[in-house]
């Protein structure tokens, strides 16, 4: 039974969750030599094998979040055995061989117990940056659920329990950003596949991202959560580090600037046409007739995206196409040929040379705007993949320097108060000597989560190296700046991590401060200042924020 309302510290929550699993777990083992007999007595019988199913299913999608891994994968390899028993017409010549496998269940527990497979999260800590994303987590298993809830409470997710898919139509619950769904949840012991389908009618009247996950990681999983609307789908045991980050990376709001589309047209009315119509669906544009001005208008205007007229007198489409993908800066923009005739040769010709999408008059006008819409998004997904560093998904150090640097010249025109900070692990070598690199890169990537909670999204975040961290907080002075990388180190502090059955928590150093502090200093001074400030946070006995002094 699990206490829905737990007290205690958080690794007295964690311990007695992990108890309560270890003894389901011996039940469940239990329960699975009781139908090993009766399928010796009645080998065929569907009643027992689909038990049989449906029980080892239980263990292998759960068992891993516990750090039994390897009774995890093994149950997850005798599942699997016994679906394909389950799914043929005929009896199968061998009888299955289940004591044998609740015998290797049995070794693979005891030798789980010894081993520290698993590395978690938990937190006791409350405080949390205004409004939390809510997640509904639709799961059957009381204890997974428990345990999924609170790591993902940790990183500052409301998260909300439905256990009875009739709480699904409750008005008093908040109502969720996000839905995170144990795909088989609306089964009973079934385990068809056929009645996933369901989904899409249950959950007809929600219209934020769902996310499904389970305990096979196959083709057909993934394909019913996707014809469910799932924008993902994650295989049990969850790996709560990936699937926080995930969460968050999804609420992180896309620039709503409007795409930037040049066109190079030299019919002025088919140019008038294609501006009009792109200008309607609020993106920006310039035109251009002279293809000779092309770099400098580039430079100028910086698209995101090109229309291409296909065969212009004196250049063509190819040549064009040639031209751009020879300068660096430009040989990934995105191009939409505009072809007046169907001429393959051409446009095969421009396709070779790395083209994109061609349009033939007369152009429907809607298609293209959404055509460039569409073009425009991919290109910033890229970039932003691009700038990002993987293990925190937050800028690389380059990224981050050149967005205080843009920020800060924007200021210089602009007058506006921004901070700085600079944020640092305290004894991280101590967790890689501790525990292992694997545990130190799951606490760095802990912190790119936390930050993401923490900040707006209009904030810039980065990881200056290894365990440093870089913000800079837009519109905001340096003393709230202050309180609110306080809050984040208190909150970062009150993580408990697990390596096997060992927990320990980190903290944190910051330096802060404000550009009016240092009116005179260049983006490259600050970042120096704020990197003093924390090392007089370091000095001072470390877990404390400082702010520089001017
Ligand atoms: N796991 C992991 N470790 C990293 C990564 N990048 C850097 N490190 C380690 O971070 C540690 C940083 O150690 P130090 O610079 O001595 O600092 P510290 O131990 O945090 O001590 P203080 O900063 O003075 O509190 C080094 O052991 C690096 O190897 C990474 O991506 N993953």
């Amino acid at each position: 039974m699990v206490n829905s309302n737990p007290i205690g510290t958080p690794k007295d929550r964690l311990e007695a969750l992990k108890e309560s699993y270890l003894s389901r777990l011996e039940s469940n083992l239990n329960h699975l030599e009781l139908l090993a007999g009766r399928l010796l007595e009645k080998a065929q019988s569907d009643e027992y094998l689909e038990e049989l199913h449906s029980t080892l299913h239980s263990i292998s999608g759960s068992a891993g979040s516990f750090g039994f891994n390897q009774v995890g994968q093994q149950a997850r390899r005798f599942e699997q055995a016994t679906a394909k028993i389950l799914n043929q017409a005929n009896a199968p010549d061998e009888p299955l061989p289940a004591r044998e496998w609740i015998a290797q269940l049995r070794a693979s527990l005891e030798s789980d117990k010894k081993q520290k497979a698993s590395a978690s999260i938990e937190s006791s800590s409350t405080s949390k940056a205004d409004g939390n994303t809510c997640i509904w987590l639709i799961e059957r298993d009381a204890i997974l659920a428990e345990f999924t809830a609170q790591q993902l409470k940790s990183f500052g997710f409301e998260v909300h329990h439905i256990t009875d898919l009739q709480e699904l139509n409750n008005p008093s619950k908040p109502a969720p950003d996000l839905l995170l769904i144990d795909h088989r949840a609306n089964q009973t012991l079934s385990a068809k596949p056929e009645h996933l389908g369901s989904w899409k009618t249950l959950l007809k009247d929600f219209t934020c991202p769902k996310y499904f996950f389970g305990a096979e990681d196959t083709f057909d999983a993934r394909l019913q959560a996707l014809r469910n609307d799932g924008k993902g789908y994650f295989v049990k045991p969850l790996n709560m580090i990936s699937l926080t980050r995930h969460i968050s990376e999804l609420f992180q709001v896309e620039s709503s600037e409007p795409g930037r589309v040049m066109i190079l047209e030299t019919n002025s009315r088919l140019s008038q046409t294609l501006q009009t119509a792109l200008e309607q669906a609020d993106m920006l544009v310039y035109s251009l007739s002279e293809p000779q001005q092309l770099f400098e208008s580039l430079n100028e205007f910086n698209p995101e995206l090109i229309l291409l007229d296909l065969w212009l007198t004196e250049v063509n489409g190819q040549e064009l196409t040639a031209l751009l993908s020879q300068v660096e800066r430009w040989a990934h923009l995105p191009i939409i040929y505009i072809a007046n005739e169907s001429n393959s040769s051409l446009k095969n010709q421009a396709l070779l040379m790395g083209g994109g999408i061609f349009l033939e008059q007369p152009i429907d006008t809607e298609l293209l705007a959404r055509l460039c819409k569409s073009q425009v998004h991919k290109l910033r997904q890229l970039e932003a993949s691009r700038s990002k560093d993987a293990l925190t998904g937050l800028l690389k150090h380059a990224s981050i320097k050149e967005a205080i640097q843009s920020h800060w010249n924007y200021v210089q025109r602009q007058p506006q108060t921004f901070s700085l900070v600079m944020l640092d692990i305290d004894h991280f070598k101590q967790v890689n000597d501790t525990y292992g690199h694997p545990v130190g890169d799951l606490v760095i990537s802990a912190v790119g989560t936390l930050l993401r909670q923490h900040f707006r999204s209009t904030d810039k975040l980065g990881r200056y190296g290894g365990e440093e961290f870089t913000l800079l907080l837009v519109d905001c002075e340096a003393d709230d700046a202050f309180k609110m990388v306080d809050n984040l180190r208190e909150a970062f502090e009150a993580i408990k991590f697990s390596s096997g059955d060992t927990y320990f928590s980190c903290t944190l150093s910051a330096g802060v401060l404000d550009n009016k502090q240092f009116s005179d200093a260049s983006a490259d001074a600050l970042i120096e200042h704020a990197d003093k400030a924390l090392y007089q946070a370091k000095q001072s006995g470390r877990n404390r924020v400082c702010l520089a002094c001017a």
